[in-house]
């Protein structure tokens, strides 16, 4: 209502030059991409006269507003960040567990698609890569294949690795300069070795600037052999090393339960709850990728977001209430729809600095959370929400059986806003101390910041966080701050401890 008397109010505007959904660059701290997402902006807190023309998403920050409809604050992009970055798919799991039985699958399902592949070989033969041959040509929606073959790409930051996407941003740039209209990729897709941990990949994708400004990581899915998961993961392995198949469950958005076609219902059943008891959240989906492809949903597999800041807080707005870790009820088989629309927010969640992610805008655009930031100390630890729990209950007879050192913890509190300033301690000494063996961690934060609930949402990988300010908590959603941290030995009493800690009133220091 107030909103509208505003407008009413609101001399005649203009028509705008970009339209809600426009790829533009903005003068923030520099040129930085984004997606306009509102015409004719304006914060509740700014005097009843005071409107902008544009707000909009950054790809690799904050929500931001443009105070002019001008070049010199707000232009259009050309080439590949006209369309978006390119989304890049890691498809991880074990030796043999049917990676390029999967990617064989995308490869030839996919009509009308294009994807670039980055195959990496740890060994000798380029097997996979002779696999791919066969695709390499005939199939059109095969653009191009890089095999890295220099060991594995979990080891470090890898200059090849940059070099093969930099080449791939140069082709597709350069078929928008010849002016082909659709000149843009619909991903990468990047097959690890059996053994990687996708960490430094996803590090890779942050680091490189070139790479970060074109690419966005969309997502990691992992497929596990059903069979022989609870073997791989229960065998001798020399004390304190990591386990493999442990990581890359943690790591997954998105897992895929391979060969049940030589299983029973209840290895199928045993395996699902071990993998539940490491990653709590991940969305499992039971298939037979050598006999039953096509039962597989490709929909839920790419371009699913999962690295998107924007997209998880999309997900979390039809809901009734804000729930993160609510281990998705995925059933058995495959086949179920999630229905991913493409969204206006490209955004993407990688490299930010833990304190980078944190700051107002600069520059002739500014960020929308430079409001609120002036008063902190909120949030007197009055929540009357239960207590933090462990993820993966119901399932503890198995685990006991199975266990691991890779697990998922969900720190959860309602009824109060956290201090957010708390928390960047707070998980910057996680991170600071355990960062090798934090593998993911996501949150829904709720934030009392001068007197308003403000919503912020956490994505990370390893050392890597990012803090997306996203404006006001939903009216009418209970107040609630979810993080499910998903690492190995994680320190779960202290950090419940340290997190119940945020809430207190008192100093930052
Ligand atoms: N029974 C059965 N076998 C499968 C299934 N999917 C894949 N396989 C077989 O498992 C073997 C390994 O499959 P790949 O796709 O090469 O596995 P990968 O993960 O790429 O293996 P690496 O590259 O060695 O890490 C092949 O012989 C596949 O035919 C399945 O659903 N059921």
């Amino acid at each position: 209502m107030f909103q509208a008397i505003c407008a009413a109010m609101a001399p005649k505007r203009k028509t705008l030059r970009f339209e809600v959904g426009t790829r533009v660059e903005c003068n923030a701290q520099g040129w930085e991409t984004g997606t306009v997402v509102k015409h004719w902006y304006r914060d509740p807190s700014w005097t009843a006269k005071r409107v902008v023309p544009y707000q909009v998403k950054l790809d690799h920050g904050p929500t931001i507003f443009a105070p002019l409809d001008d070049d010199k604050v707000i232009r259009k992009v050309t080439g590949i960040l006209s369309v978006g970055q390119i989304p890049v798919t890691i498809l991880t799991g074990f030796l043999g567990a049917g990676k390029t039985t999967l990617l064989n699958y995308i490869l030839t399902a996919q009509h009308g698609k294009k994807y670039a592949v980055i195959e990496n070989e740890f060994g000798a033969v380029a097997i996979d890569n002779q696999l791919l041959d066969q695709a390499v040509g005939k199939l059109d929606t095969v653009e191009s294949i890089t095999v890295l073959d220099n060991g594995c790409l979990c080891c470090t930051v890898r200059d090849d690795l940059i070099a093969a996407i930099k080449d791939i941003i140069k082709t597709v740039e350069d078929r928008y300069a010849k002016g082909i209209t659709d000149a843009m990729l619909d991903g990468i897709l990047i097959e690890t070795t059996g053994m990687a941990d996708p960490g430094p990949i996803v590090k890779t994708f942050g680091m490189d600037d070139d790479v970060k400004k074109y690419c966005k990581i969309d997502g990691i899915v992992t497929v596990v052999d059903c069979k022989h998961f609870l073997t791989q993961l229960n065998r001798e392995r020399t004390d304190g090393s990591v386990n493999e198949n442990a990581q890359q469950v943690g790591f997954a958005d998105k897992l895929l339960l391979n060969k049940i076609d030589v299983c029973d219902r209840a290895k199928i059943d045993e395996t699902r709850a071990v993998i539940r008891g490491i990653n709590s959240f991940v969305p499992i989906l039971e298939c037979c990728l050598s006999k039953k492809p096509n039962e597989v949903p490709l929909g839920e597999l790419l371009a699913i977001e999962a690295f998107d800041a924007a997209k998880l807080l999309m997900q979390q707005g039809g809901q009734d209430e804000v729930n993160l870790v609510k281990a998705p009820e995925d059933g058995h088989g495959t086949g179920h729809g999630e229905g991913h629309g493409d969204g206006e927010n490209h955004g993407e969640g990688h490299g930010g600095g833990h304190e980078g992610s944190h700051e107002g805008g600069h520059g002739d655009c500014a960020s929308d959370e430079a409001h609120g930031e002036a008063q902190e100390g909120h949030g007197g630890g009055h929540g009357g929400g239960p207590p933090a729990q462990e993820a993966g209950h119901g399932h503890s007879h198995v685990a006991s059986r199975h266990d691991t050192d890779v697990k998922s913890m969900v720190l959860e509190k309602e009824g109060a806003g956290i201090d957010m300033h708390k928390f960047d301690k707070f998980l910057g000494k996680i991170i600071e101390e355990r960062s090798v063996d934090l593998y993911r961690y996501k949150g829904v934060l709720a934030a009392m910041q001068a007197d308003k609930m403000i919503l912020y949402i956490l994505q990370g990988v390893h050392d890597m966080p990012e803090i997306t300010f996203s404006g006001e908590w939903p009216e009418g959603k209970p107040v609630k701050t979810q993080v499910v941290l998903i690492g190995r030995k994680l320190d779960q009493q202290r950090y419940r401890k340290e997190f119940e800690a945020c809430y207190e009133a008192g100093s930052h220091s």
